[in-house]
């Protein structure tokens, strides 16, 4: 954010499944986000607080959206919680979409939204809270889950080690199926993950259970987020790397799969098509709205 800013700056607060985002609306890609202004507004003591920050830019305005400008009118901007730069973020694209359809921006139905991992589909049914809509579950095509060889990739948290599976889904993620969630402790510091050449922008990592067919129940370390009580992108690993467990790849079958993906702050419905494509449904709730004081960014930021 530049400090040169002497106008209130307008956010919204968010969240999807109680991950939760600072949502600075910016057009014209106005505002000069630094990393240190993102991790001061995400800061749950100094700042708003939040696990991210969705900066929402028309790809027009921005250099690394120009080129998907044709398919898609927006670009989320997805930051972590410590200013870091993330390629997609499944809750986030929820958000993201429930604030353009509440602002007005766009219709129910189908939405195109630019993302780092390209262009995403997202379905919003109309709502019944006011005129744009304001609740009922988000369906986001996320796009294919690319599993990487068998990089022998394990996750380990004090004493204990998992084998782990290396899910892409536009960022990185490694699932290992563990026999109790408490397992991987308090996860205030990043579990380790090896090899580390096989994560070379780092690494999500998913901690999961089974709880009945189909069903499935995590916790996630995000990567510049630390725990958070839910990550999209990271459910659709999960879901991927637990049907491939069970013998289960749609693109063979032909049959779409789905998962209940139940996480602490809430449930995600994950579903692998045929086409090898993978739906994501899930609340999106704006929570508040407001202005940054640009004192505060003067002081806080400079
Ligand atoms: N919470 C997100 C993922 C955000 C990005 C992630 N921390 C990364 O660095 O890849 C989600 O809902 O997918």
């Amino acid at each position: 954010m530049s400090t040169s800013q002497t106008a209130p700056i307008a956010f919204l607060k968010g969240h999807g499944t109680e991950n939760d985002f600072v949502v600075v609306p910016d057009p014209d890609n106005a505002i000069a986000l630094s990393a240190r202004a993102v991790a001061a507004l995400c800061d749950r003591r100094a700042g708003i607080g939040g696990d991210g920050l969705l900066h929402v830019v028309r790809s027009a305005a921005h250099p690394e959206a120009r080129a998907m400008a044709d398919d898609a009118e927006w670009f989320m901007d997805y930051r972590n919680a410590d200013g870091s730069i993330a390629e997609m973020c499944g809750n986030g694209v929820r958000v993201f979409a429930r604030h353009l359809q509440r602002a007005g921006h766009v219709e129910a139905g189908d939405l195109a939204v630019a993302t780092r991992a390209g262009v995403k589909r997202v379905y919003l049914a109309a709502g019944s809270d006011g005129p744009g809509g304001a609740d009922g579950d988000i369906t986001v095509r996320m796009g294919r889950a690319l599993l990487p060889g068998d990089e022998g990739v394990s996750v380990s948290v004090g004493d204990r080690t998992w084998p782990a599976r290396h899910v892409d889904m536009g960022n990185p993620h490694a699932v290992a199926f563990v026999e109790d969630l408490a397992h991987a402790g308090s996860l205030h510091s990043a579990p380790a993950v090896t090899p580390a050449s096989a994560y070379p922008a780092g690494v999500n990592a998913e901690f999961v259970v089974d709880v009945g067919p189909r069903h499935l129940a995590m916790r996630v370390h995000e990567r510049g987020s630390g725990e958070t009580r839910s990550c999209g992108t990271g459910a659709c690993a999960v879901a991927v790397a637990a049907a491939r467990r069970d013998g289960l790849d749609p693109a063979v079958t032909g049959a779409p799969v789905t998962y209940t993906v139940d996480l602490p702050g809430g449930r995600l419905v994950i579903t692998e098509l045929p086409d090898g494509s993978v739906e994501m449904a899930g609340p999106a709730v704006i929570v508040a709205e407001g202005y940054i004081d640009p004192v505060w960014c003067e002081t806080a930021i400079a």
